[in-house]
């Protein structure tokens, strides 16, 4: 079945408050790399005529004390960003940065560049979660991930930008010095620093001026500080989702530091210079450029959590082939596709868990993750090297053939395997399309379908499933839009399920019969799944092959949900036996009506059914897997929240609808009302 067209128009930058905090970011990134280029030229010029193991230590000092404060306060940090006022705390977070940034060209000392860098580092470790976490509140969730690409954009992109710059300044320093002999004394890296502290002051302006952050003040119910950070930490290791989403982030980091860590030996050892460190440094942010960019729009049919473990299993392999193969020319090409795949990796982490994670606790994971990447990071590249140095280098000799193999080369390794095992262990912890081939939804994705793996068959129709708890208002909205859609000339199907054939009424019957008790759980999911088989030959089929739209009150996500989360059935047992009892047919869009289950099943009247009279924690879990599934594939699901008026949830609903719409006048009727000849008085 093709696809109708589905998605908004999005010019994300087009939201003004979310333009304003975007600058801010984007000076902010620019002013961090000029920060580091500056400080480790720094450090070399202050060490200058010390023999090269101290310049190199000096230079190392740096980036240790970029990254120690990560692992002392991360995680206290991310706390406040979901405590305390987020604008305020980026406003006097970024006067901070400042006035640090500026003292450090006064004083000049290489004991105060540690110092204020670590303080600045101290610093950011409030700002940057503060900053994440306010994104998913100023944009809307089908706009997240633009967002995201757009932040990801900044954050590296800046990075040649600031080395661009900080050429520039070298060069118009060495120049303006030779011309103007009394401004020897004018160093660029002190420019460079004050620019970097005047971004800072620009973004405090910025971040002032934007009142539409929402307020987060410490109310006195909100418990302690260090009680947040361990149900932070909890919380991250108890989500199978989020969980899947850190390790493979994690993994992908590491990978990427085994390549900081060793890619200048490396690009010795393949006879290149500087120059070529340079191109090879370079080709990662192109490819990271490429992969966001490009990547997921060449792939928007993949679901979302395959593509996360695809993209980190391909960057772990491309890291193998760069291990082993020594050719420069080949390494660059190889470099900018494992930058694409780190790309897609992580603007997909990043979005699953703005979209994910709960406003109250995304700072604390935002945190969580980048104090745990950037552990990982000094972890890999402060083994890396050592480890390079221990296994030294190796020749093996065949007749006329001689192939080297040196540390360089088996850090490299290490790392490709490491991703490949993480890219797979993420694949199998989050897959959402359990019993559908890898490979035949990958060939559908990049010729921009989405693969059906039994009769998927073209239909003109159009299906909309309306999904979520127990009176969270299904049934009311999927009347409300059959009605809409009726009077603007549709063909509409209004379902439900089960129940809506013969077999699925007596199926009902014994389903939602709270007198039946002890029926197993896998019964039970059989039981749904035989309604819905029925249910999906005799009603929904044969109205998309005439072109209806078909309006359908739950789907296969109850199952996933009730019978899945519920129960605690296998997932992809329950999404193999759907996909086998309904030949793979998924819904065009999916409305999720989110309403907490303490509100939807007290609207309910009557007496409890089977189902109804589960406990709440059932009902939570249930929701929680609803959230879950919408989560992962965005661009297929409206998610609506169910404590809104039912006009304003209906409207919510039509202006999604209206996207995917097809034309109401068949094209048929349309040409033969084009070939009829005009009527004159
Ligand atoms: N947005 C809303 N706010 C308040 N009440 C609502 C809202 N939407 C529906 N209701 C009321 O809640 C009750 C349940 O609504 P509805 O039958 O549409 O829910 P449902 O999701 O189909 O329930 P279930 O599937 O559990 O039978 C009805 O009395 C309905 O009028
Ligand atoms: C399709 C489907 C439904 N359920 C549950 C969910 C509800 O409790 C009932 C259906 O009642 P409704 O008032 O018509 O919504 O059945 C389920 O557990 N699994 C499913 O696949």
């Amino acid at each position: 079945m093709t696809v109708p067209g589905r998605r908004r128009p999005t010019n994300v930058l087009a939201n003004a408050p979310f333009r304003r905090l975007w600058t801010a970011m984007s000076v902010c990134s620019l002013g961090d790399w000029l920060n580091i280029l500056a400080l480790t030229a720094l450090a070399g010029n202050l060490t200058r005529g010390d023999d090269y193991r101290v310049q190199s230590l000096a230079v190392g000092g740096v980036f240790i004390a970029k990254m120690l404060p990560a692992v002392l306060l991360g995680p206290l940090a991310g706390a406040f960003a979901d405590r305390f006022d987020r604008r305020l705390t980026m406003f006097a977070s970024d006067l901070a940065r400042f006035a640090v940034v500026l003292s450090i060209p006064i004083i000049g000392s290489y004991q105060w560049i540690i110092v204020a860098t670590l303080l600045v580092e101290c610093v950011n470790l409030f700002w940057v979660p503060a900053k994440d976490a306010t994104v998913p509140n100023l944009v809307p969730k089908d706009q997240l991930e633009a967002a995201n690409r757009l932040n990801l954009l900044v954050t590296y992109g800046s990075a040649p930008v600031a080395a661009l710059l900080f050429a520039a300044l070298s060069v118009a320093g060495d120049t303006l010095r030779s011309l103007v002999p009394s401004l020897s004394g004018l160093d660029p890296t002190s420019v460079a620093l004050a620019l970097n502290a005047l971004a800072y002051l620009v973004s405090a302006f910025l971040i002032f001026t934007l009142r539409d952050i929402p307020k987060r003040d410490g109310a006195i119910s909100t418990p302690s500080v260090l009680k947040q950070v361990v149900e932070g930490w909890r919380f991250v290791g108890g989500d199978r989702l989020v969980r899947g989403l850190i390790i493979g982030m994690l993994g992908a980091f590491a990978a990427g530091g085994a390549v900081v860590g060793v890619a200048k030996i490396y690009v010795i050892a393949l006879g290149g210079g500087d120059a070529a460190y340079g191109v090879v440094f370079g080709a990662v942010f192109v490819g990271m450029a490429l992969g966001m960019f490009f990547g997921l729009r060449l792939l928007s049919e993949l679901s979302r959590r395959r593509l996360f473990g695809l993209a980190i299993t391909v960057a772990g392999l491309v890291l193998v082939a760069i291990a082993l193969i020594h050719n420069l020319a080949i390494v660059v090409m190889l470099t900018v596709v494992l930058g694409a795949c780190a790309g897609i990796a992580w603007i997909i982490g990043y979005t699953l868990i703005g979209l994910e994670v709960q406003d109250a606790m995304r700072g604390r994971t935002f945190s969580f993750l980048q104090s745990t990447a950037r552990v990982t990071l000094l972890l890999v590249v402060a083994v890396a090297n050592p480890l390079a140095a221990l296994f030294g280098e190796h020749r093996f000799d065949a007749g006329e053939l001689s192939y080297r193999f040196d540390g360089s080369n088996l850090v490299l390794l290490l790392g490709g395997a490491l991703a490949v095992v993480v890219g797979f262990l993420a694949l199998r912890h989050m897959d959402d399309r359990k019993g559908v081939p890898l490979s035949d939804d990958l060939i559908a994705a990049v010729r921009g379908e989405r693969f059906r793996p039994e009769g998927g068959e073209d239909m003109p129709g159009l299906f909309i499933a309306f999904e979520g708890g127990e009176g969270s208002g299904k049934t009311t909205q999927s009347r409300m839009i059959a009605i809409w859609l009726r009077d603007q000339g549709y063909d509409v199907v209004q379902t439900r399920e089960p129940g809506s054939t013969k077999v699925g009424m007596r199926l009902r019957a014994i389903l939602l019969d709270a007198a039946e008790r002890g029926l197993s759980p896998r019964a039970e999911a059989l039981m749904y799944a035989a309604d819905r088989s029925e249910h999906v030959e005799k009603v929904i089929r044969p109205a998309l092959r005439r072109g209806a739209i078909v309006v359908c009150d739950r789907y296969v996500d109850s199952s996933l949900a009730y019978q899945g989360a519920g129960r605690a059935l296998a997932p992809e047992d329950v999404a193999k036996v759907n996909s086998w009892a309904t030949g793979g047919l998924l819904p065009h869009l999916t409305v999720l009506i989110d309403t907490p289950p303490s509100i939807g099943l007290t609207r309910l009247g009557g007496a409890a059914d089977r189902i109804e009279s589960e406990p709440l924690e059932f009902h939570e879990r249930v929701r929680k897997e609803f959230r879950a599934l919408a989560a992962a594939n965005p661009e297929r699901y409206l998610v609506v929240d169910g404590t809104l008026t039912p006009e304003q949830i209906t409207r919510a609903i039509q202006d999604r609808v209206h996207e995917i719409l097809p034309d109401p006048v068949p094209q048929e009727a349309e040409d033969a009302t084009g070939t009829m000849p005009a009527i004159r008085d």
